[in-house]
């Protein structure tokens, strides 16, 4: 279970752009959490992913709660989640090829033997055709570089995604090889999801529900 409690968390602690919010992730599940913009879901979103440290509440991973928040959160627990951002273009780094990009996450986990078969099943997956593996992101439309952001945090098999406006950017074909792409991966390990976005009619179909901000600052 992923639950937040009672969250508070923001950039300035006087004007916090998130208050009092509550919202649960089951095993399994794909929640859609939906808002205006500049209403605070990805900061809630950057909490969930343990990339941001709230001000207050409580934030529960598998019923243990998490007391450290970005590079000090226990590895375990880091590495329990895959996230994937709007902008491929500010979470990839411009100096990797492709390949390098998805493989990051096992090579800074010390699974380097995993990076072959598991580079070649995830770019398979998400449709990267090896010419492209060898590309860096300057090579790549923005659909093939957020491709390989979602095969990157596929890679240590997450028990929890959190896609912030992953498609935002995309076109709709794009779009829908991306959600399958999830959709496969949850149906095959049972992860759970939080899909924030703004696009009700996606969300709705994607996720088993779809939670409101307003609601979630409610409760
Ligand atoms: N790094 C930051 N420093 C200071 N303020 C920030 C920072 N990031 C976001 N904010 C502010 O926090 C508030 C919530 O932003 P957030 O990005 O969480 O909203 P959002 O609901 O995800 O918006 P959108 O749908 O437009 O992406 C906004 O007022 C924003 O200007």
């Amino acid at each position: 279970m992923l639950e937040l409690r009672a969250i508070t968390a923001g950039y300035d602690r006087r004007a916090p752009a998130v208050r009092d919010a509550s919202l649960t992730v089951a095993p399994g599940e794909a929640v859609g959490l939906l808002g205006p913009s500049g209403c605070g879901k990805s900061t809630l979103a950057r909490v969930a992913a343990l990339l941001h440290r709230p001000d207050s509440g409580t934030l529960l991973v598998d019923g243990a709660p998490v007391r450290r928040w970005r590079h000090r959160a226990p590895r375990a627990q880091r590495t329990a989640f895959g996230v994937v951002f709007q902008q491929p273009r500010l979470s990839a780094d411009p100096r990797l090829r492709l390949t390098d990009l998805i493989a990051e996450p096992l090579r800074a986990t010390g699974r380097r033997e995993a990076v072959p078969g598991r580079v070649t099943e995830l770019a398979d997956a998400v449709g990267l055709t090896p010419d492209l593996l060898t590309r860096r992101p300057h090579e790549v439309s923005d659909g093939q570089l957020q491709r390989a952001c979602l095969a990157r945090a596929l890679v240590l098999r997450p028990r929890w995604l959190i896609c912030d406006e992953m498609t935002a950017m995309l076109d709709a074909s794009t779009t829908a090889a991306l959600v399958a792409v999830v959709e496969d991966y949850r149906a095959a390990t049972g992860a759970g999801l939080l899909a924030v976005g703004h696009d009700q009619t996606l969300l709705d179909r994607w996720c088993d529900r779809t939670v409101h901000w307003d609601t979630v600052t409610a409760a």
